[in-house]
């Protein structure tokens, strides 16, 4: 099983000492901050430029700018949108092809994979030339806390989604979306799944659903992920609650307070135009993206 067309994921992104900067200041932020809105199934958001509801998957007009002290982050990934073939990229899924590897099927109880060493080539563009985030999450992750799997609303968060990854290695499970994908899309709430998730304290599943064909690729600490393409909108993402990880070797490590700063491109009134109808909130009419 390779991975999603589209995903890309870079480690090392900043310099050590941009990476530690910014690692202060994200924790300083979580310490100093008088705005923190709750736990959303134990991860604490952070979020500038532009509110975005987990819960509703909808966005919503935010006081708080994007903090200069992003300015680093976002110097990087704009220069990641400098690489040659600029103009081959508007196939986020050509731009992506080669992450060249030798990943096997995965289930939930197998080793993880790992694409840190499968970069895209240099010569390839990652993002395109006009993409600008205006909304950014900060989120804290305290070992145990995940995400459940979702796709990023499409209509209103852009082509590409980007998560940077702080402190703590996790591994994020990435999966084809299927029939179980769209029914919990498209009801009312649909990150429902997050409170009844039952914690695992266990590396793996004590139960590993059969035939579930899950990819899981640690994200380590200064890594920058990116989804476009399949990964973006026809894969779901996720982190499963669990207080430790295997690593690709097969070793067990335990999870730390884990931060990660995902960055997005919003249109209040988007419309989407992927290949991808079945996942997408613009042809799916049942999705009333207006629901508090
Ligand atoms: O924490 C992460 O790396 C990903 C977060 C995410 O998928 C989201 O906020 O939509
Ligand atoms: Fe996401």
């Amino acid at each position: 099983m390779l991975p999603p067309p589209g995903l890309s994921i870079i480690p090392s992104f900043l310099s050590a000492q941009q990476y530690a900067q910014l690692e202060e200041l994200v924790r300083k932020a979580f310490n100093s901050s008088i705005e923190q809105r709750g736990t959303k199934g134990g991860r604490t958001p952070l979020d500038y430029g532009i509110r975005f509801d987990v819960r509703t998957c909808g966005v919503a007009a935010n006081e708080e700018p994007i903090p200069i002290w992003m300015d680093d982050l976002l110097q990087q990934i704009h220069e990641s949108t400098s690489y040659e073939k600029i103009q081959d990229s508007e196939d986020p899924e050509m731009a992506h092809s080669n992450i060249n590897s030798n990943l096997s099927i995965n289930s939930e109880d197998a080793r993880p994979l790992t694409v840190l060493q499968h970069i895209t080539d240099r010569n390839q563009s990652l993002l395109p030339l006009n993409f600008k985030p205006n909304q950014v999450t900060i989120q804290h992750y305290p070992p145990g806390i995940g995400i459940p799997p979702h796709i990023d609303t499409h209509s209103c968060l852009g082509t590409h989604i980007l998560s940077f990854s702080l402190a703590s290695t996790v591994n994020m499970q990435f999966q084809r979306a299927n029939e179980d994908t769209k029914r919990k899309m498209f009801q009312p709430r649909r990150c429902l799944a997050e409170n009844s998730q039952i914690l695992n304290k266990g590396t793996t599943d004590k139960h590993p659903r059969k035939a579930k064909q899950i990819l899981e690729i640690p994200l380590e600490s200064n890594s920058l992920c990116i989804m476009a393409g399949q990964a973006r909108y026809a894969w779901t993402h996720g982190i499963r609650r669990r207080n430790t990880d295997l690593t690709p070797e097969g070793s067990v490590v335990q999870r730390q307070d884990r931060y990660s700063i995902t960055l997005r491109q919003v249109d209040f009134d988007g419309q989407c135009q992927c290949a991808y109808p079945d996942w997408c909130d613009t042809r799916n009419h049942a999705y009333d993206s207006s629901r508090p």
